[in-house]
């Protein structure tokens, strides 16, 4: 092992540990995080390529590829749509997946690495280490380590909390209990405690999620009496040490960087910020700098493919492995890839947004802060410099797109016959999915279809792939000599 970068000190110690020495590391990583730490380090790594064909990349890549990865897939945030690249980036290199049994690495219980197929604890065996770590679990810093190097590289997505509530109540109607008695989100959000219970079915899904996902304890506040609804089964989490209080920082939930937000409800956006006492605000402050320590990169669902630029020179992969398509969108979500801010909104759903911002004061208080930093980066890799990498991006999908799919762009699952291609359809919105043409050479098939297999069916091949499963021979035939 290398010499022990902070950050990478800071994961091998465990929350716990970092105690008051965080404090310390806290402002050094905040003026990493500014100046661009690592990420000033890496060279310009993107090779454009200009048609559907492939090129064959340069002779000497400028730096190597960084193939050691920690994706915390969160919900509802555009994850979906990382996570084809993954699957795609891997597939096609033949690196190792830690994958779970089925789906999720069981969530929403934090996670555990013996959650992981094929997974031996250390000394147990002699197999190939795990290349990338991606699919859905509630984040557990310590056991991501037993099966992940720790200089990994770790990131993460977020969304506008507005945003994902309209996603999440339309996909957990049924799976959260305060979302099944509530008739609509308006509803919900006019009155969330007549609906919500903390410790009830599914009520993660219906209050700070991405918080959740990211395995952070609750407020003491937010705490029912009977303990946290979602009891830390991590005896390591993020601890607030005794003094931090004192040195609070006061939390801006409105500080968005980029562009200036249009939130108009002022009176729900007031009850946010009161809400944020000094305490809690110390609260927040300190397991976001915990997360700073930790992730490399947070990605934006509005700015994606603003953070997918910056996620391949990150990477040091090339512009044609961040290309993709969009995954797992419900028809009518009309969210997708819009930029934050609340223009074009009627007043009613201006008023939506603001108090599903209020009723998820954790999230956008991590939203805000993810934001802030990917326009921190954004700065130092250069407005211009990314301004063409983007536009570069958007073309080049937009020419898979015409000659992989039937339309060109994701379609009601309806049309979709193909069984590898339909996405699971899942909640009250129609999840789209796409088709391809006919007449694609086998080459540009095989590729048309990594872009637009769904994540279930796609995991399903690279389990298929990691774990053949074995062919029973004969006994007969296996006593002949071999010739
Ligand atoms: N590229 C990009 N940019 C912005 N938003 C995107 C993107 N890709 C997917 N989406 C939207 O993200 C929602 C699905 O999120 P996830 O894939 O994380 O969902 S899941 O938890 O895996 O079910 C889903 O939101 P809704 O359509 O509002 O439900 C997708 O439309």
């Amino acid at each position: 092992m290398g010499p022990l970068s902070p950050t990478r000190t800071m994961r091998l110690w465990g929350p716990r540990s970092l105690g008051v020495a965080l404090g310390v590391f806290m402002t050094i990583g905040f003026a990493l995080q500014l100046w661009g730490g690592p990420f000033q380090r890496r060279l310009p790594g993107l090779q454009l390529r200009q048609s559907w064909a492939s090129t064959p990349g340069p002779a000497v890549p400028p730096c190597p590829p960084r193939q050691r990865l920690v994706f915390l897939k969160t919900h509802k945030s555009g994850s979906s749509s990382v996570l084809s690249l993954l699957h795609r980036y891997g597939d096609r290199r033949g690196l190792r997946f830690a994958l779970p049994a089925r789906y999720q690495f069981g969530y929403p219980k934090l996670f555990q690495a013996s959650r992981v197929k094929g997974y031996l604890p250390q000394g147990g065996g002699t197999q190939p280490p795990f290349h990338i770590l991606c699919h859905h679990m509630r984040f557990n810093l310590k056991e991501v380590l037993q099966v992940m190097p720790s200089d990994s590289f770790f990131f993460s997505i977020v969304r506008d909390p507005a945003a994902l509530a309209r996603s999440a109540f339309s996909y957990y109607k049924s799976t959260s209990s305060a979302f099944r008695k509530s008739p609509s989100l308006a509803a919900f959000l006019d009155n969330p405690r007549a609906f919500y219970q903390p410790g009830a079915r599914g009520d993660h899904y219906a209050r700070n999620l991405l918080w959740f996902d990211f395995g952070l304890p609750l407020p003491p506040e937010m705490r029912t009496k009977r303990g946290n609804p979602h009891p830390p089964r991590d005896p390591n989490p993020p601890q607030l040490p005794s003094g931090v209080g004192l040195r609070a920082h006061t939390l801006d939930p409105n500080a968005l960087f980029h562009p200036v937000p249009t939130v108009a409800d002022g009176h729900s956006q007031t009850s946010s910020s009161a809400s944020l006492d000094l305490r809690s605000s110390s609260f927040i402050q300190w397991n976001l700098a915990w997360l700073d320590s930790v992730f490399d990169l947070v990605l934006v669902a509005e700015y994606f493919d603003e953070s997918l630029v910056l996620l391949a020179d990150a990477l040091c992969w090339g512009l044609d492995d961040v290309v993709g398509f969009m995954h797992n969108a419900q028809a009518g979500g009309g969210q997708g890839g819009s930029a934050v801010g609340d223009d074009g909104l009627t007043a009613e759903d201006r008023q939506l947004s603001a108090r599903a911002r209020a009723w998820n004061n954790l999230d956008w208080a991590l939203y805000v802060h993810f934001n802030r930093s990917l326009w921190a980066r954004i700065k130092q890799y250069g407005q211009s410099r990314l301004d063409s990498a983007v536009a570069e991006l958007r073309a080049r999908r937009e020419a898979l797109a015409k000659h992989c799919l039937v339309g060109g762009e994701a379609l009601d699952p309806k049309y979709i016959t193909d069984r590898r291609f339909r996405p699971f359809q899942f909640g009250s919105g129609k999840v789209l999915g796409y088709v391809l043409r006919s007449g694609l050479s086998l080459q540009d098939q095989e590729e048309c279809e990594r872009l637009a297999t769904p994540e279930l069916q796609y995991k399903d091949k690279l389990d298929a792939k990691q774990f053949p499963p074995t062919v029973s021979v004969p006994l007969k035939t296996s006593r002949l000599p071999s010739p």
